[in-house]
């Protein structure tokens, strides 16, 4: 789906991420409602949303949840307890046995974490390893923590990031954009899935299309969201619109008809299309293909 990512994209790029939506990994209620959810991916939490008493049960719902299956085309990732809590050991050991497509490490600081977790995985594992960025030093080393062994995704923690730096929460976010935009860059120079933080007022419907939209002209894939209620605003602001494709469409066709005429370079609506004009626009076309494929 990346397509001017510099590394071959998995099979992980060629789905859409316009929502991913967190559960409570102690709530069965929730997890069983999460398969009828129009979510692109889900993320089965044993960390943040679950208190200390709920971990065991959690943990045993989740891995039974993944096993089970019924998710249909959703990717499914575990968010598992940090790996120097109590929990975190046991959670590891029960994600890598349960086989969910991604399992998402909190708080990396570092890429020896994600190297110590790659190297537990075995030879043809087909889990891969998702970090949580919301650390001032994940930050600083995104780069390295992206280019570790195994990686798929980020996923922006912009609550603990928030925490940590000490700075307040503001409809433009431009205390956190820095930071933002370092993993977004990391992300994308090796080719991984890039996602954005929560929205926390997820009753406020304007507030959350609004941050969205900030999201996706970043250039995030998609949202991660707390409450199905947000499911809709995320998957229509992460999705092509109507004269997105139209554009696309027409810079295709329009670069097209002047190779074949030996022109290396097209004019449609009194602007240049060349070549990596249409590579963009041919990942639009693939990103709206793959979201039709979801249904
Ligand atoms: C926020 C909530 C506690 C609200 O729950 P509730 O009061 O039960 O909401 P509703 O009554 O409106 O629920 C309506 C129905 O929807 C189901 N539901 C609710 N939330 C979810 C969900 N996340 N996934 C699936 N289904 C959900 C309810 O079961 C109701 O179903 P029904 O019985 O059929 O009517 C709650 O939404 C919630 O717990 N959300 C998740 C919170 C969470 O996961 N937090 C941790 C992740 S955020 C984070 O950690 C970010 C990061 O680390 C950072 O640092 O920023
Ligand atoms: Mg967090």
């Amino acid at each position: 789906m990346r397509c001017g990512a510099t590394r071959t994209p998995g099979a992980g790029r060629m789905h859409p991420y316009r929502s991913v939506l967190y559960m409570p990994g102690s709530n069965p209620r929730a997890l069983e409602k999460a398969r009828s959810l129009p979510a692109d991916a889900l993320i089965l939490d044993l960390e943040d949303a679950v208190a200390p008493d709920a971990k065991g049960t959690a943990r045993d719902l989740v891995t039974a949840a993944v096993r089970e299956g019924g998710f249909g085309k959703r990717r499914l990732l575990v968010r598992i307890n940090a790996l120097d809590t109590e929990w975190g050991r046991a959670d590891l050991e029960a994600a890598i046995a349960a086989r969910p497509h991604g399992i998402l490490l909190p708080k990396v600081s570092r890429p020896e974490l994600i190297e110590t977790v790659a190297a537990g995985l075995p030879e043809g594992h087909p889990s891969r390893v998702w970090a949580m960025m919301e650390t001032p030093e994940g930050v600083l080393n995104a780069a390295a923590i992206a280019g570790a062994p195994r990686m798929e995704g980020f996923v922006l923690g912009t609550n603990d990031l928030a925490k940590d730096l000490g700075t307040r929460h503001r409809p433009d976010r431009l205390p956190l954009l820095h930071a933002l935009s370092q993993c977004l860059l990391a992300a994308r120079a090796a080719g991984l899935v890039c996602l954005d933080g929560v929205y926390n007022a997820f009753r406020d419907e304007a507030g959350l299309e609004a941050e969205c939209a900030q999201g996706r002209d970043m250039g995030f894939d998609g949202k991660t969201l707390i409450h199905p209620v947000q499911l809709e605003i995320a998957n229509r602001i992460f999705a092509p619109s109507e004269e997105e494709l139209a554009l696309a469409r027409a810079q295709v066709a329009a670069f097209e008809e002047a190779q074949a005429k030996g022109l290396g370079v097209a004019v449609l609506d009194g602007r240049i299309v060349e070549n990596l004009h249409v590579e963009t626009a041919r990942r639009t076309l693939a990103k709206a293909d793959a979201i039709a494929r979801m249904s």
